[in-house]
Protein backbone atom coordinates (compact mmCIF):
# COMPACT_ATOMS: atom_id res chain seq x y z
CA UNK A 1 0.00 0.00 0.00
CA UNK A 2 1.31 3.28 -1.23
CA UNK A 3 -0.76 5.60 1.47
CA UNK A 4 -3.59 4.39 3.89
CA UNK A 5 -5.15 7.26 6.00
CA UNK A 6 -6.96 6.19 9.10
CA UNK A 7 -9.25 7.94 10.78
CA UNK A 8 -8.28 11.45 10.12
CA UNK A 9 -9.81 14.43 10.96
CA UNK A 10 -9.53 17.93 10.00
CA UNK A 11 -10.61 20.93 12.47
CA UNK A 12 -10.59 24.51 13.52
CA UNK A 13 -11.08 26.19 16.52
CA UNK A 14 -14.53 26.14 15.83
CA UNK A 15 -15.62 22.65 14.32
CA UNK A 16 -14.45 19.66 12.54
CA UNK A 17 -14.61 20.14 9.09
CA UNK A 18 -13.19 16.14 8.18
CA UNK A 19 -14.55 13.31 10.45
CA UNK A 20 -12.68 10.30 10.73
CA UNK A 21 -11.83 9.57 6.97
CA UNK A 22 -10.20 6.33 6.40
CA UNK A 23 -8.87 5.33 2.69
CA UNK A 24 -5.87 3.25 1.08
CA UNK A 25 -4.42 3.92 -2.39
CA UNK A 26 -2.21 1.04 -3.64
CA UNK A 27 1.26 1.90 -5.58
CA UNK A 28 0.40 2.38 -9.12
CA UNK A 29 -3.15 3.23 -9.33
CA UNK A 30 -5.54 6.00 -10.24
CA UNK A 31 -7.89 6.88 -6.69
CA UNK A 32 -10.49 9.39 -7.13
CA UNK A 33 -11.53 11.04 -4.66
CA UNK A 34 -15.52 12.99 -5.77
CA UNK A 35 -17.99 14.88 -3.66
CA UNK A 36 -19.73 18.40 -3.51
CA UNK A 37 -18.12 21.52 -3.02
CA UNK A 38 -16.80 22.08 0.28
CA UNK A 39 -16.94 18.30 1.42
CA UNK A 40 -12.77 18.60 2.39
CA UNK A 41 -11.40 16.86 -0.31
CA UNK A 42 -8.71 19.63 -0.66
CA UNK A 43 -7.74 19.90 2.85
CA UNK A 44 -7.38 16.60 3.22
CA UNK A 45 -5.39 16.27 0.39
CA UNK A 46 -2.80 19.15 2.05
CA UNK A 47 -3.11 17.35 5.07
CA UNK A 48 -1.20 14.50 3.47
CA UNK A 49 2.16 16.94 2.87
CA UNK A 50 1.40 19.06 5.73
CA UNK A 51 0.09 21.64 3.77
CA UNK A 52 -3.02 22.59 5.84
CA UNK A 53 -3.36 26.20 6.46
CA UNK A 54 -1.80 27.02 10.18
CA UNK A 55 -5.54 27.66 11.92
CA UNK A 56 -6.41 24.04 11.30
CA UNK A 57 -5.10 20.48 13.20
CA UNK A 58 -5.18 16.95 11.58
CA UNK A 59 -5.39 13.96 13.65
CA UNK A 60 -5.47 10.47 13.07
CA UNK A 61 -2.50 8.58 10.81
CA UNK A 62 -1.56 8.91 7.26
CA UNK A 63 1.05 6.30 6.65
CA UNK A 64 3.26 6.82 3.64
CA UNK A 65 5.59 3.71 2.81
CA UNK A 66 4.97 2.84 6.51
CA UNK A 67 6.04 6.36 8.15
CA UNK A 68 3.38 8.45 9.49
CA UNK A 69 3.33 11.41 7.98
CA UNK A 70 1.65 13.09 10.53
CA UNK A 71 4.28 12.68 13.13
CA UNK A 72 7.35 13.89 10.73
CA UNK A 73 8.77 17.44 11.71
CA UNK A 74 8.59 19.87 8.77
CA UNK A 75 12.15 19.07 7.98
CA UNK A 76 11.37 15.92 7.17
CA UNK A 77 8.33 16.43 5.52
CA UNK A 78 10.53 18.71 2.81
CA UNK A 79 12.22 16.10 1.83
CA UNK A 80 9.41 13.84 1.02
CA UNK A 81 7.20 16.26 -0.56
CA UNK A 82 8.53 16.89 -4.16
CA UNK A 83 10.71 13.88 -4.15
CA UNK A 84 8.33 11.14 -2.79
CA UNK A 85 5.12 12.78 -2.90
CA UNK A 86 4.36 15.69 -5.30
CA UNK A 87 1.27 17.81 -5.86
CA UNK A 88 -0.10 19.22 -9.38
CA UNK A 89 -2.41 22.18 -8.35
CA UNK A 90 -5.59 23.60 -10.15
CA UNK A 91 -3.65 27.19 -9.50
CA UNK A 92 -0.82 26.17 -12.03
CA UNK A 93 -0.30 30.48 -12.69
CA UNK A 94 0.28 30.34 -8.36
CA UNK A 95 2.92 27.75 -8.80
CA UNK A 96 5.16 29.56 -10.85
CA UNK A 97 7.26 32.43 -9.77
CA UNK A 98 6.64 35.20 -12.90
CA UNK A 99 10.13 36.58 -12.66
CA UNK A 100 11.75 33.15 -13.38
CA UNK A 101 12.45 31.40 -16.45
CA UNK A 102 11.10 27.72 -16.41
CA UNK A 103 14.57 26.66 -16.52
CA UNK A 104 15.30 28.13 -13.21
CA UNK A 105 12.02 26.45 -11.64
CA UNK A 106 13.24 23.03 -12.89
CA UNK A 107 16.94 24.26 -11.41
CA UNK A 108 15.68 25.08 -7.91
CA UNK A 109 13.29 22.05 -7.78
CA UNK A 110 16.41 19.53 -7.99
CA UNK A 111 18.86 21.82 -6.22
CA UNK A 112 16.42 21.47 -2.89
CA UNK A 113 16.28 17.73 -3.84
CA UNK A 114 20.36 17.36 -3.90
CA UNK A 115 21.45 16.89 -7.89
CA UNK A 116 24.61 19.01 -7.40
CA UNK A 117 25.65 18.43 -11.20
CA UNK A 118 24.24 21.53 -13.15
CA UNK A 119 24.66 19.65 -16.44
CA UNK A 120 22.60 16.60 -15.08
CA UNK A 121 19.93 19.16 -13.78
CA UNK A 122 19.72 20.59 -17.13
CA UNK A 123 19.63 17.38 -18.94
CA UNK A 124 17.00 15.61 -16.79
CA UNK A 125 14.65 18.82 -17.19
CA UNK A 126 14.85 19.35 -20.96
CA UNK A 127 14.52 15.29 -20.67
CA UNK A 128 11.24 15.93 -18.84
CA UNK A 129 10.04 18.83 -21.03
CA UNK A 130 10.00 16.30 -23.98
CA UNK A 131 8.47 13.30 -21.87
CA UNK A 132 5.29 16.00 -21.56
CA UNK A 133 5.43 16.90 -25.27
CA UNK A 134 6.77 20.39 -25.11
CA UNK A 135 9.59 22.15 -27.19
CA UNK A 136 13.03 22.43 -25.54
CA UNK A 137 12.98 26.30 -26.66
CA UNK A 138 10.22 26.67 -23.82
CA UNK A 139 13.28 25.64 -21.38
CA UNK A 140 14.64 29.39 -21.61
CA UNK A 141 11.21 30.99 -21.28
CA UNK A 142 9.16 32.59 -18.82
CA UNK A 143 6.01 31.34 -17.19
CA UNK A 144 3.45 34.16 -18.75
CA UNK A 145 5.03 33.36 -22.37
CA UNK A 146 3.38 29.88 -22.35
CA UNK A 147 -0.48 29.11 -22.47
CA UNK A 148 -2.33 27.61 -19.52
CA UNK A 149 -1.96 24.04 -20.68
CA UNK A 150 1.33 24.28 -21.57
CA UNK A 151 2.07 25.50 -18.02
CA UNK A 152 0.32 22.80 -16.92
CA UNK A 153 1.94 20.36 -18.60
CA UNK A 154 5.67 21.88 -17.16
CA UNK A 155 3.95 21.24 -13.75
CA UNK A 156 3.14 17.44 -14.86
CA UNK A 157 7.01 17.32 -15.69
CA UNK A 158 7.98 18.88 -12.30
CA UNK A 159 5.69 16.80 -10.25
CA UNK A 160 6.87 13.62 -11.65
CA UNK A 161 11.06 14.67 -12.58
CA UNK A 162 12.25 12.98 -9.15
CA UNK A 163 9.73 9.92 -9.85
CA UNK A 164 7.31 10.09 -6.76
CA UNK A 165 5.14 7.39 -5.39
CA UNK A 166 2.39 9.48 -5.23
CA UNK A 167 1.26 12.22 -7.33
CA UNK A 168 -1.40 14.23 -5.48
CA UNK A 169 -3.79 16.11 -8.61
CA UNK A 170 -6.04 18.46 -7.41
CA UNK A 171 -8.90 19.90 -9.50
CA UNK A 172 -6.16 19.90 -12.32
CA UNK A 173 -8.10 20.60 -15.30
CA UNK A 174 -10.40 22.91 -13.88
CA UNK A 175 -8.44 26.29 -15.05
CA UNK A 176 -8.07 24.70 -18.73
CA UNK A 177 -10.55 24.34 -21.98
CA UNK A 178 -12.19 21.36 -22.11
CA UNK A 179 -9.97 19.79 -25.03
CA UNK A 180 -6.65 21.02 -22.83
CA UNK A 181 -7.70 19.29 -19.78
CA UNK A 182 -8.10 15.59 -21.61
CA UNK A 183 -4.81 16.40 -23.03
CA UNK A 184 -3.48 17.18 -19.94
CA UNK A 185 -5.27 14.18 -18.54
CA UNK A 186 -4.17 11.94 -21.14
CA UNK A 187 -0.34 12.88 -20.79
CA UNK A 188 -0.98 12.79 -16.86
CA UNK A 189 -2.14 8.76 -17.33
CA UNK A 190 1.12 8.73 -20.17
CA UNK A 191 3.36 9.81 -17.79
CA UNK A 192 2.25 7.33 -14.83
CA UNK A 193 2.89 4.52 -16.83
CA UNK A 194 6.08 5.09 -17.54
CA UNK A 195 6.92 5.67 -14.29
CA UNK A 196 4.27 3.42 -12.08
CA UNK A 197 3.72 6.49 -9.33
CA UNK A 198 -0.10 6.19 -7.76
CA UNK A 199 -2.18 8.89 -8.58
CA UNK A 200 -4.82 10.83 -5.88
CA UNK A 201 -7.30 12.64 -7.88
CA UNK A 202 -9.31 15.29 -6.22
CA UNK A 203 -12.05 16.17 -9.13
CA UNK A 204 -15.69 16.85 -9.81
CA UNK A 205 -15.76 15.89 -13.33
CA UNK A 206 -17.26 12.19 -13.54
CA UNK A 207 -15.76 11.92 -17.10
CA UNK A 208 -12.75 11.63 -16.23
CA UNK A 209 -13.53 9.52 -13.28
CA UNK A 210 -14.49 6.80 -15.47
CA UNK A 211 -11.99 7.26 -17.95
CA UNK A 212 -8.76 7.19 -15.51
CA UNK A 213 -10.06 5.97 -12.35
CA UNK A 214 -9.45 2.49 -10.53
CA UNK A 215 -11.84 3.13 -7.57
CA UNK A 216 -13.17 6.11 -6.13
CA UNK A 217 -14.13 7.54 -2.41
CA UNK A 218 -17.02 9.66 -2.25
CA UNK A 219 -16.91 12.35 0.16
CA UNK A 220 -19.85 14.23 1.28
CA UNK A 221 -19.49 16.77 4.51
CA UNK A 222 -16.11 15.64 5.70
CA UNK A 223 -16.71 12.19 5.58
CA UNK A 224 -16.41 9.24 3.31
CA UNK A 225 -19.82 7.79 2.28
CA UNK A 226 -18.82 5.02 -0.10
CA UNK A 227 -15.72 3.68 -1.59
CA UNK A 228 -15.03 1.28 -3.91
CA UNK A 229 -14.00 0.00 -7.51
CA UNK A 230 -15.15 2.18 -10.10
CA UNK A 231 -17.08 0.05 -11.79
CA UNK A 232 -19.13 -0.97 -8.91
CA UNK A 233 -19.19 2.53 -7.29
CA UNK A 234 -20.29 4.10 -11.19
CA UNK A 235 -22.60 1.27 -12.19
CA UNK A 236 -23.88 0.47 -8.75
CA UNK A 237 -23.62 2.76 -6.76
CA UNK A 238 -25.18 1.94 -2.73
CA UNK A 239 -25.23 5.52 -0.96
CA UNK A 240 -27.97 7.28 -1.99
CA UNK A 241 -25.83 10.37 -2.67
CA UNK A 242 -23.18 8.69 -4.90
CA UNK A 243 -26.36 7.92 -6.85
CA UNK A 244 -27.47 11.90 -7.36
CA UNK A 245 -23.88 12.91 -8.17
CA UNK A 246 -23.45 10.04 -10.88
CA UNK A 247 -27.47 11.15 -11.71
CA UNK A 248 -26.71 14.50 -12.10
CA UNK A 249 -23.48 13.77 -14.36
CA UNK A 250 -24.97 14.30 -17.91
CA UNK A 251 -22.32 12.02 -19.66
CA UNK A 252 -22.81 9.00 -17.20
CA UNK A 253 -26.33 9.53 -16.13
CA UNK A 254 -29.80 9.26 -17.69
CA UNK A 255 -30.74 12.75 -16.74
CA UNK A 256 -30.15 15.65 -15.29
CA UNK A 257 -29.71 16.94 -11.87
CA UNK A 258 -33.14 16.32 -9.75
CA UNK A 259 -34.94 19.44 -9.96
CA UNK A 260 -33.51 20.56 -13.55
CA UNK A 261 -35.88 20.51 -16.07
CA UNK A 262 -34.71 19.33 -19.87
CA UNK A 263 -34.73 22.13 -22.11
CA UNK A 264 -36.70 20.76 -25.64
CA UNK A 265 -34.92 21.63 -28.83
CA UNK A 266 -36.31 23.76 -31.37
N1 LIG B 1 -8.25 27.63 6.70
C1 LIG B 1 -9.52 27.30 6.87
N2 LIG B 1 -10.16 27.55 8.03
C2 LIG B 1 -11.44 27.18 8.22
N3 LIG B 1 -12.19 26.54 7.30
C3 LIG B 1 -11.61 26.25 6.12
C4 LIG B 1 -10.26 26.62 5.84
N4 LIG B 1 -9.95 26.21 4.59
C5 LIG B 1 -11.04 25.62 4.10
N5 LIG B 1 -12.05 25.65 5.01
C6 LIG B 1 -13.41 25.09 4.84
O1 LIG B 1 -13.31 23.69 4.87
C7 LIG B 1 -14.29 23.10 4.01
C8 LIG B 1 -13.62 22.08 3.11
O2 LIG B 1 -12.81 22.78 2.17
P1 LIG B 1 -12.07 22.03 0.96
O3 LIG B 1 -11.37 23.08 0.18
O4 LIG B 1 -11.30 20.89 1.48
O5 LIG B 1 -13.32 21.48 0.13
P2 LIG B 1 -13.33 20.70 -1.24
O6 LIG B 1 -14.13 19.47 -1.04
O7 LIG B 1 -11.96 20.55 -1.77
O8 LIG B 1 -14.16 21.72 -2.15
P3 LIG B 1 -14.02 22.07 -3.71
O9 LIG B 1 -14.48 20.85 -4.43
O10 LIG B 1 -14.95 23.23 -3.89
O11 LIG B 1 -12.59 22.42 -3.97
C9 LIG B 1 -14.97 24.25 3.29
O12 LIG B 1 -16.19 24.52 3.92
C10 LIG B 1 -14.00 25.41 3.48
O13 LIG B 1 -14.69 26.62 3.50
Amino acid sequence: MTLSIDRVSISSQKQKIVDEVSLSVRGGEWYALVGQSGSGKSLLSQAIGQMLPANLQAEGSILFKEQDLLSLSSKQMQKIRGKKLSYIFQDYQGSFTPFRTISQHFDEYMRTHGLSSAKTREEKALDALESVGLDQALYRQYPFQLSGGQLQRVSIAIALLLCPDLVIADEVTTALDSVSGHRILALLAKRQKETGCAILFITHDWRHVRRYANRIAVMKAGKIVESGGKHRILDHPRHEYTKQLIQAAPTLGQGLPLGVKKVEKT
